[in-house]
């Protein structure tokens, strides 16, 4: 495909977008049709559709109106290309902009820059004071790609080199000591012999950091409540050494491959569907806004709406209630979000602890995108 070709791809599937519907359905759909397409040209449509929704505002401002091809047209801009010469009719690429087009678009600013819906530029304003700003602009850029280091299966040394001799270049970063950044041969993790080997698994660098806060040790009874795919209980059974992990989600199926990944990585973790406790440290890394992670799912920052962070909310503070009832006594409870919302975090773990006066806050951390990894916060608290 042409460049033109790839920005007529993604102005389609842009408008799908606009329309409701979900952006990988709509890449799945579009990569099914355009058998024509190699790797680089699904890699690139797909790079278009989601640079356009980390920057929708901004880029519909720059590209003067709401369609697929504005957008692309404001974000090409935005991005400092030359869109006279995508925009030229030629090579199955958008038809030539119009003097109207060449004239219309302007630069944005407060939360149109900030490139949130009003309502969320407020709460970002409330819940980081200073930082909101830092955060907001980080969340219209791409994500750097992490690895964790599988200390059940080598050191940091031994996993950077294995993955160098495969063409992957990584660096450690300051986030965590399993945390290796890459710098070069992304694609190539998945298919990647230090992959398949469990040396090294997907994870990124502050959801590294927060298993690095909990108080893990080989021998305690630990659970992780919500465990999903079971990346934190993955990190947690490193940590461990010799130890096991119980895993548990409401969601039964989101375990599905969280066996196989465990052996792959030689960890030993237990799925159960009703825990019984007492643990001695359970981790409830609950469902939340996602908003620490927008760089990754920025479709979720314009389908958010109040009404859904309230339920997130209740849904989060039920979940702490139940995850309590199985600590042991003297044992830890730890939170964890995706979050960088007040009401979702620091917020959250006060009316915790106004619920329950026996917990006490041991440590709390938030940590921001501005800070390398992705946007998370951590409680850990005893009784
Ligand atoms: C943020 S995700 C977990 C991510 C996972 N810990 C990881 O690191 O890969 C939150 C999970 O909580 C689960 N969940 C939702 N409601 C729950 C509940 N009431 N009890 C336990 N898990 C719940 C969801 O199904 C989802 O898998």
């Amino acid at each position: 495909m042409t460049p033109a070709a790839r920005v007529e791809a993604a102005i389609r599937i842009l408008d799908g977008i606009a329309a409701g519907h979900p952006a990988e359905q709509l890449l799945t759909t579009w990569g099914r049709t355009a058998r024509y397409a190699g790797s680089k040209d699904r890699a690139a449509v797909r790079d278009h559709v989601f640079d356009a929704l980390r920057c929708w505002r901004s880029a519909a401002a720059m590209g003067g109106g709401e369609s697929g091809r504005a957008r692309m047209l404001g974000l090409l801009r935005l991005q400092g290309q030359d869109t006279a010469a995508l925009f030229s009719g030629e090579g199955h690429g958008p038809a030539s902009l119009t003097e109207a087009e060449q004239a219309a678009g302007h630069a944005s600013e407060g939360a149109e820059a900030w490139d949130l819906p009003d309502w969320l530029a407020a709460q970002f304003r409330d819940s980081l004071g200073p930082a909101a700003e830092a955060t907001a602009l980080a969340l219209r850029a791409r994500a750097d790609v992490f690895l964790r280091v599988n200390t059940l299966k080598a050191t940091l040394a031994e996993a950077r080199a294995r993955l160098a001799d495969e063409g992957i270049e990584t660096e450690p970063h300051p986030l965590s000591p399993t945390a290796l950044r890459v710098t070069g041969g992304a694609r190539a993790i998945a298919r990647s012999a230090a992959y398949a080997e469990g040396l090294v698994d997907l994870q990124d660098a502050a959801s590294q950091a927060v298993v690095d806060m909990l108080p893990l040790s080989s021998g305690l009874r630990v659970l992780d409540y919500c465990a999903g795919g079971g990346g934190k209980a993955l990190a947690m059974a490193a940590r461990m050494g010799t130890g096991r992990v119980d895993a548990h989600d409401a969601a039964p199926k989101r375990m599905a491959d969280l066996t196989a990944r465990a052996a792959r990585a030689g960890a030993a973790i237990r799925t159960l569907s009703s825990p019984r406790g007492p643990y001695e440290l359970v981790l409830c890394d609950v469902p939340c806004s996602g908003s620490g992670a927008w760089r990754r799912a920025p479709e979720g920052k314009w389908r958010l709406t109040e009404a859904r962070l309230a339920e997130v909310q209740a849904l989060q503070a039920r979940i702490l209630d139940d995850a309590a009832a199985l600590v042991a006594p003297g044992g830890t409870l730890a939170y964890a979000t995706c979050s960088v919302l007040q009401g979702e975090n620091a917020a959250q773990i006060a009316g915790f602890v106004r619920r329950r006066p026996q917990w006490r806050v041991l440590s709390q951390r938030q940590f921001l995108p501005a800070e390398g990894g992705d946007g998370f916060f951590a409680a850990i608290m005893g009784c």
